[in-house]
């Protein structure tokens, strides 16, 4: 069911009424209201109009129809790591990266009852950035959509034996009492989150000012081939700050790696090293470039 639950309905089409009066200045995000990713769209850009959507992908989707400008998508976890299907969904959306945004993340147990609990709802990324606090309960996560959907979901269940891991606003929004605050397991919990919209950035826009890149390559199925692709930017001094590999396609064989550099192209050290990546990979391309809002290194 790709509905968010009842306690979430009003806050939604309200929100979704507002942004369909003035597209342009909507910011399209993944979950139900009061999630990490609408606060993170808010401390982005405060005068935007917040536009919930049941997933990620509806998200992307909204920027790509134009019900909205821009979206917010959390793509990394300080402690938990890629967030699920981003490096697949970003690539296909065929959107531009044109900020990145680090937002600190706590989230709280929240429920209708006392406990003890059976199980935890939240988004995955939740759950696995509070693992040890949920086995050493005996408490199962279980997977829903978002945080903030999670805790519509339990209010609107009524029962009493479950809980949800949401930001500590979605038990107000929602009518739920917090049991415990601050139960992620690391407290320098940050998530990265980048924003898409249809056109990349004006590079004029970004002269002066430190940059990063985004880019997905596929190297070829040889020997030393990511040894040789790396060498592109060792060779030419070009800082890579993540890399990360997955496959395309049920052969194994076609392996492709999401990384981020320092730079943007434009500055010759990065044009060198992307045309040689070009020469010895099957396939490059750049998911965009944007401001550096966290010193790396
Ligand atoms: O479900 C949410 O609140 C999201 O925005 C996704 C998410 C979940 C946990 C940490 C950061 C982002």
């Amino acid at each position: 069911m790709r509905q968010f639950a009842k306690p979430a309905l009003a806050i939604v089409d309200s929100m979704r009424t507002a942004a369909a009066a003035e597209p342009a200045r909507a910011i399209a995000f993944g979950g139900a209201p009061g999630s990490n990713s609408h606060q993170a769209a808010m401390q982005f850009a405060p005068d935007a109009l917040p536009l919930p959507c049941f997933s990620f992908e509806d998200a992307l989707d909204a920027v790509e129809t134009g019900v909205a400008g821009c979206a917010m998508i959390p793509i990394e976890n300080s402690q938990h790591g890629r967030v699920a299907d981003i490096h697949f969904l970003l690539p296909e959306s065929g959107l531009a990266i044109v900020a990145e945004h680090f937002m600190p993340i706590t989230h709280a147990l929240m429920a209708l009852g006392e406990g003890p609990f059976e199980a935890a709802y939240s988004h995955p990324q939740a759950l696995g950035q509070s693992r040890h606090y949920l086995h050493q309960r005996g408490i199962t996560g279980m997977s829903y959509a978002d945080t903030a959907g999670a805790a519509a979901f339990v209010a609107e269940s009524g029962k009493s034996d479950i809980a949800a891991l949401a930001p500590p606003l979605a038990a107000d929004l929602y009518g739920l009492k917090i049991i415990e605050n601050a139960v992620e397991d690391a407290h320098d919990n940050t998530t990265r989150f980048v924003v898409l919209a249809k056109d990349p950035l004006d590079p004029n826009s970004l002269a002066g000012t430190p940059t990063m890149t985004t880019f997905i390559f596929e190297v070829k199925n040889i020997p030393a081939a990511l040894y040789k692709a790396l060498g592109c930017f060792a060779t030419n001094g070009v800082n890579m700050t993540k890399l990360e590999s997955y496959q395309k396609g049920a052969s194994f064989a076609a392996t492709m790696f999401f990384a981020d550099i320092e730079g943007m192209p434009g500055d010759p050290r990065v044009d060198a090293a992307l045309d040689e990546l070009a020469f010895q990979t099957n396939s490059v391309r750049l998911l965009g470039s944007y401001p550096q809002v966290r010193k790396r290194g």
